[in-house]
């Protein structure tokens, strides 16, 4: 079902496309974005769990019991002094809605399945176009994938052999070639933004034109074409990590590195998207080093056809075991 719901045609693509440029006009017309199949299934197995949640009283601290919960009127609310440093890329929730005073409104059955549905959309492929693109840059740059290979068996050592929470979030290197991933590969590579109030974008150079923007508007925000920017980021296509390093990350431009986005609707899954991606990195490279296969494409040539990031015949890369 994870494949069926992001595998993109070139007909999901123009749905896509029309729900970026006119999603009044896409709602008016009932255009689904998905087959029928696909939220029928995501509509039955939420329906199941609630219903199984209710009869046996059963809580589990996850999502669908946060939205049950709010359904009943309660506000689930991070205490920000629980949260350590989860790394250079994660957003932070926006502090805008914390205090609303708007009432709550109900929430259905439907609503909770449509949330369960975006959220396994959203956290899918993108987690994945992350470790593929990560795997890839670490075949191509050894002296990387040694040093990060270093940093996870210091790492290692210093737990006893048993990795924790705390030790994963220390590690800066780690850290370091995730964030570069993220620049040069951002899975999310537009987002879009709905103008709430009349604004002019006054002229960048002479001899420009300025540009009016009106509420309604919609703003395309192209993060991928951003992040890889000369401007912001020098020899943007060279995958380096110290861009990240303590000095030079307090240099980065507000507003040139968003993979997960900005603003009150920036990425909930951030935190936890990072803190897998490390996991499975952490593990893998303890015992493998990641190298070229004759069905490795040097250089990558990306997909025409696939809405999200991919390599034109996929990303491939061979593992083999690392000997002490
Ligand atoms: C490397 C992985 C990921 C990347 C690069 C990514 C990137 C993004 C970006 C760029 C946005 C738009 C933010 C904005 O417009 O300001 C977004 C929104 C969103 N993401 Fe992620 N995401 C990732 C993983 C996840 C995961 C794991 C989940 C859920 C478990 C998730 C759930 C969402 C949701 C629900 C939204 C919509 C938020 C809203 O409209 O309020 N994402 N993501």
């Amino acid at each position: 079902m994870g494949k069926k719901t992001t595998t993109f045609t070139f007909l999901s693509n123009m749905k896509f496309l029309m729900y970026s440029i006119a999603p009044e006009f896409c709602k008016a017309i009932n255009l689904q974005l998905f087959s029928s199949d696909i939220y029928h299934f995501f509509n039955k197995l939420i329906k199941d769990t609630i219903q199984a949640r209710e009869t046996h009283g059963t809580v589990r601290p996850d999502m669908i019991h946060l939205l049950l919960e709010a359904r009943k009127g309660k506000k689930v609310v991070d205490s920000p002094t629980e949260v350590i440093d989860t790394g250079f890329a994660t957003v932070q929730e926006s502090a805008i809605h914390t205090n609303s005073t708007k009432p709550i409104q109900e929430i259905t059955d439907m609503d909770i399945a449509a949330q369960a549905m975006i959220f396994f959309f959203a956290g899918f492929d993108s987690v994945s176009v992350l470790m593929s693109f990560m795997g890839y840059e670490l075949v191509l740059n050894p002296d990387i994938q040694k040093r990060l290979q270093e940093e996870i068996d210091d790492t290692l050592k210093q737990c006893n052999g048993k990795l924790t929470y705390e030790a994963l979030l220390k590690m800066k290197y780690m850290d370091m070639v995730i964030s570069e991933t993220l620049r040069k590969w951002p899975a999310g590579i537009i987002t879009d933004r709905v103008c709430s109030k009349s604004f002019t974008i006054e002229p960048a150079n002479p001899g420009d034109d300025s540009v009016c923007l009106n509420p309604g508007d919609i703003i395309l925000i192209p993060i991928s074409a951003i992040q890889r920017d000369p401007e912001y980021f020098s020899n943007p296509d060279t995958f380096d990590p110290e861009r990240f390093n303590d000095e030079n990350k307090e240099n980065i431009k507000p507003y040139t590195y968003m993979p997960f986005g900005l603003g009150p609707r920036n990425c909930i899954g951030s935190r936890f998207a990072i803190l897998e991606a490390k996991t499975i990195f952490f593990s893998m490279l303890s015992k493998f080093n990641f190298a070229a296969i004759d069905k490795t494409q040097i250089p990558l040539k990306l997909s025409k056809k696939s809405f999200n990031l991919a390599g034109e015949n996929g990303i491939w890369v061979g593992l083999e075991p690392r000997s002490k």
